[in-house]
């Protein structure tokens, strides 16, 4: 039994114009990791950047923790984006701090908000231990790999508490080590009792770490529930994850497009 955090319901969101999100649902669960999967373009990140507050959502509303709000054109208020947590799909640094600096500006930045969560040195370097990223603390971002720009991404994320993590794409770019680490991660974000949504390609280690899943195409959600809901729904008995997406999409397609 899980508690219900947050709920987006009947999302539209315009880039260049475009409704390239549309009449979305979705309900994230405290004690959940909710796997948001679809093709190239499905409107995964776009979804997830209203979430997070980077674009207006045109219609639709929002319930967190028992509060609602009609959104019309605006953003997910400052009092729920507080509560959030996010990893982007691409790194976003500033090209002239290094990377102590930035955990530096995100303390300072964090500190001014929220004087009842303070800052954890430890967590801190357990988080860069883990991560592998100690040896890396010093350097300017042009002097780093993608994968630790993007482990910088996540240690940025973890350092504070949160209600809701929501993670794009997590895994690309990161080595062997790092994705089993952020795994963990996710994992004990989900056994803390936050609620989780990450989008991911990954489909069959998707199909490990998360609870339930929704399916995206076109800018639509046109399945959710757990893998089990989505077998029935596929009539694949023991599909995997990326048998029953499949099935479920080419279905989808002929609805749409005949
Ligand atoms: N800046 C933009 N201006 C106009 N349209 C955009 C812009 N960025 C993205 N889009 C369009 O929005 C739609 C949804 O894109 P989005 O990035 O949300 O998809 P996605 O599911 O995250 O894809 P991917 O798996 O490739 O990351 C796509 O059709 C894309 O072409």
């Amino acid at each position: 039994m899980t508690t219900k955090t947050l709920s987006i319901d009947g999302w539209t969101i315009l880039r260049g114009g475009q409704a390239v999100v549309r009449d979305v649902s979705l309900t994230l669960h405290g004690g959940e990791i909710l796997g948001l999967i679809g093709p190239n373009g499905a409107g995964k990140s776009t979804t997830i950047g209203g979430l997070v507050g980077l674009f207006p959502v045109a219609s639709g509303s929002l319930t967190f923790q028992g509060e609602a709000w009609d959104l019309q054109g605006h953003e997910v208020p400052f009092r729920v984006r507080q509560q959030l947590a996010y990893i982007p799909e691409q790194p976003m640094y500033y090209a002239d701090m290094t990377l102590a600096e930035h955990i530096e500006w995100k303390r300072r930045l964090w500190s001014a908000g929220r004087r009842d969560a303070p800052f954890e040195q430890r967590r801190l370097q357990e988080l860069l231990a883990r991560l592998n990223l100690t040896p890396h603390m010093d350097k300017f971002p042009h002097q780093c790999s993608k994968g630790t720009l993007q482990k910088l991404m996540v240690v940025l994320a973890f350092l504070f508490p949160f209600s809701v993590l929501v993670v794009d794409e997590p895994f690309i770019g990161l080595d062997v080590l790092a994705i089993r680490q952020v795994r963990a991660l996710l994992a004990s974000a989900r056994d803390g009792g936050a609620a989780v949504l990450v989008s991911t390609h990954v489909l069959d280690s998707a199909e490990r770490f998360c609870d339930r899943f929704a399916f995206m195409m076109d800018g639509m959600v046109f399945a959710q529930g757990t893998l089990a809901d989505l077998r029935t729904a596929a009539a694949s008995a023991d599909g995997s994850l990326e048998e029953v997406f499949i099935r479920l999409y080419h279905h989808r397609q002929q609805e749409v497009h005949g």
